[in-house]
């Protein structure tokens, strides 16, 4: 999950550098995205985790381009093993956008076409980055969905979307976003509205998808116990920034901003997957007058640590292996 060191080191799969998107707002500027920066190496798995509003999917769109205005970004690097994505005209993304970086959504219909079958819009995915014919196209889908454990996938891509169960449309989304190797896929919630045990079987997929193609992985969830079980590295976001980053296990083991503190306490052992992390407070919290960023820890209304100085920057605090919290008095310190 950090930046690569140095000159001449393998460049990351998806790197993100001082990403920030707004939206006008009627109280002033809503800073949806205020200056996110992760990396994420080849078959790595980064799960993205907060609560409701914290800005996960807007970073997620932002990424691929799809910020609709007026919200707009005002800031930032998209990287694509090394290279500069944000940016480029509207072809140029829209080339990029499926081949080289795919996304998956919570619902697997708003990709997926109601009155078309499986195999021939995941052909036409195939088609719209690659010159071959149409049989060629239908086997290369019906190799995608063997890949991600579809039984009888030749009869499958004969099928309607309805056809399918919940659990079974969501791996064809994965499938059709694997269709192109790409060099990251962007999942937005993609396992919440199953159940369990299904969610389970497609996050062992997952895992295994990742360690095998290399694809890196951007997993958005407000569910900590999917990602603790899933991501290599965890970014925690509380109102447009990342306020914790580290290895997964280090974070959920010994979280140290005292809002991924409450997250992780919020989920009892034996938590089952799926449950909505607890609302802490209504949306982002107040900004300055007409919008101005508010450069203090934006989590001191509601922090049982906060001093007055947590109305100045928080600095980085480091906890060794890439773990780090922004802030004045993490947990686990006499500060
Ligand atoms: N189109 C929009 N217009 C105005 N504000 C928006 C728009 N999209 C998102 N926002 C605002 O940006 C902030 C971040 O939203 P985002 O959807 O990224 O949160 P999230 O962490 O993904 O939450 P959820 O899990 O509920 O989707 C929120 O305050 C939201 O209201």
């Amino acid at each position: 999950m950090e930046p690569a060191p140095g000159t001449g080191a393998t460049p990351p799969a998806l790197e993100v550098r001082g990403l920030r998107t707004q939206f006008p707002g009627r109280a002033g500027v809503v800073r949806a995205v205020d200056g996110v920066s992760f990396s994420i190496r080849r078959g790595e798995i980064l799960g993205l985790v907060g609560e409701s509003g914290s800005g996960k999917s807007v970073t997620g769109f932002s990424i691929l381009g799809l910020v609709e205005p007026p919200g707009r970004i005002t800031a930032g690097q998209v990287l694509l093993e090394g290279r500069p994505i944000n940016g480029l005209s509207g072809s140029a993304l829209r080339r990029i956008r499926g081949a080289e970086v795919a996304m998956v959504f919570q619902d697997p219909l708003m990709t997926l076409n109601p009155v078309l079958r499986i195999g021939t819009q995941m052909a036409a995915a195939v088609r719209a980055h690659d010159r071959v014919s149409r049989a060629a196209a239908w086997a290369r889908a019906e190799e995608a969905l063997a890949v991600v454990g579809i039984p009888s996938p030749r009869a499958r891509l004969e099928s309607y979307p309805h056809q399918l169960s919940g659990g079974m449309r969501q791996r064809v989304a994965i499938a059709t976003a694997l269709l192109h190797r790409p060099k990251a896929i962007i999942a937005d919630e993609p396992t919440t509205a199953l159940d369990v045990s299904i969610q389970g079987q497609i996050l062992a997929e997952v895992r295994r998808l990742a360690d095998a193609t290399g694809t890196a992985f951007l997993w958005i969830t407000h569910d900590l116990a999917v990602v603790s079980s899933l991501a290599d590295a965890l970014c925690v976001m509380y109102a447009g920034r990342v306020v914790e980053r580290g290895p997964a296990s280090a974070v959920i083991a010994a979280p140290r901003h005292p809002y991924t503190v409450a997250l992780v306490g919020s989920v009892p052992s034996g938590h089952a997957p799926g449950a909505r992390l607890p609302q802490l407070a209504a949306g982002l919290p107040p900004q300055g007058p007409g919008g101005a960023a508010d450069a203090g820890c934006l989590f001191r209304t509601r922090c049982p640590r906060a001093t007055p100085v947590c109305a100045t920057p928080p600095p980085e605090a480091g906890f060794g292996a890439g773990h780090t919290a922004l802030c004045h008095h993490p947990a686990g310190t006499t500060a």
